[in-house]
């Protein structure tokens, strides 16, 4: 599929018994853009991603990869159409080196199964190599070169955030779900952070969507941010237009009063 594909989401609406957790939610991410989706704690920001990548079953509500609908596929068939996420708590094998836990996230483009490997060694050897290559373009973009060999539970904190958006671009995605890519995160390794999914960005032209609850990042990162409340979108714009909006500023203060 095209790497360069809009996503769109239309009243989507989210029910745990009497929880709402999306109520009527609408957007759309243009390709090759980098969304941002706000909001306190429950807002219903991480309800999203799962609904996008299939987790979740919304009650009501379509969306939209390109022609594709998402809405009532498999998680499988949705990471097979080439929606990758990462997790705010690692999603790594820790006794794996990063290397291999990269390969695994090209499991789903690898063509040859391990029987057939067997059988066709040559073919399966070719495919090998082609992958690794690709593998190691990931890790040369975001310089995890001297990590290639450490196993992904050794890794430092920092380090380990930046494997786990590598095994997300290892699966070369059509659309990238960030969740919290700098939490717990120093200010030094936020900056270095932003700038890996700058160059991301530029060299790839992943289409993003980034939840984040470090409002430095949003402004500097995204072209436009989605404020929810309860799982009620409260503002759309750009980082300043929704940081300034008094709805926004409420929500907030209101959360943390
Ligand atoms: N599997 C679930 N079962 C029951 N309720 C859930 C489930 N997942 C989410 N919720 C509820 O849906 C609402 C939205 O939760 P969600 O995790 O999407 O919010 P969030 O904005 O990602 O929060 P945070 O910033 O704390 O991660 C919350 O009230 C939450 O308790």
């Amino acid at each position: 599929m095209e790497r360069l594909t809009k996503l769109e989401v239309r009243d989507l609406t989210l029910r745990f018994g009497g929880v709402t957790a999306l109520d009527n939610v609408g957007f759309d991410v243009m390709a090759g853009e980098m969304f941002a989706v706000i909001g306190p704690n429950g807002a219903g920001k991480t309800s999203i991603f799962n609904c996008v990548n299939g987790v979740y079953k919304p009650q009501a509500g379509t969306i939209r990869l390109g022609d594709t609908v998402l809405t009532g596929r498999s998680p499988a068939s949705i990471a097979a159409l080439g929606v990758a996420r990462t997790f705010q708590n690692l999603g790594l094998f820790g006794n794996l080196s990063l290397i291999d836990n990269l390969m695994l996230g090209r499991h789903h483009l690898m063509r040859t199964g391990m029987l057939a490997g067997m059988f066709w060694w040559g073919r399966a050897k070719r495919e090998e190599i082609t992958h690794r290559a690709d593998v190691e373009s990931v890790i040369d973009l975001l310089e995890l070169g001297p990590y290639r060999r450490t196993p992904a539970g050794m890794l430092p904190y920092g380090v380990a955030k930046r494997a786990e958006l590598g095994r997300a671009l290892a699966m070369e995605p059509t659309l990238l779900l960030l969740d919290e890519p700098v939490a717990g995160m120093n200010l030094e390794e936020t900056e270095d952070m932003a700038r890996y999914l700058t160059e991301v960005r530029r060299r790839l032209g992943v289409t993003m969507i980034l939840v984040e609850h470090d409002m430095r990042l949003v402004m500097d990162l995204a072209d436009r941010v989605l404020a929810l409340d309860f799982g009620v979108p409260i503002a759309t714009g750009t980082p300043a237009e929704v940081q300034n909006d008094p709805v926004v500023v409420e929500a907030y203060l209101g959360g943390a009063a």
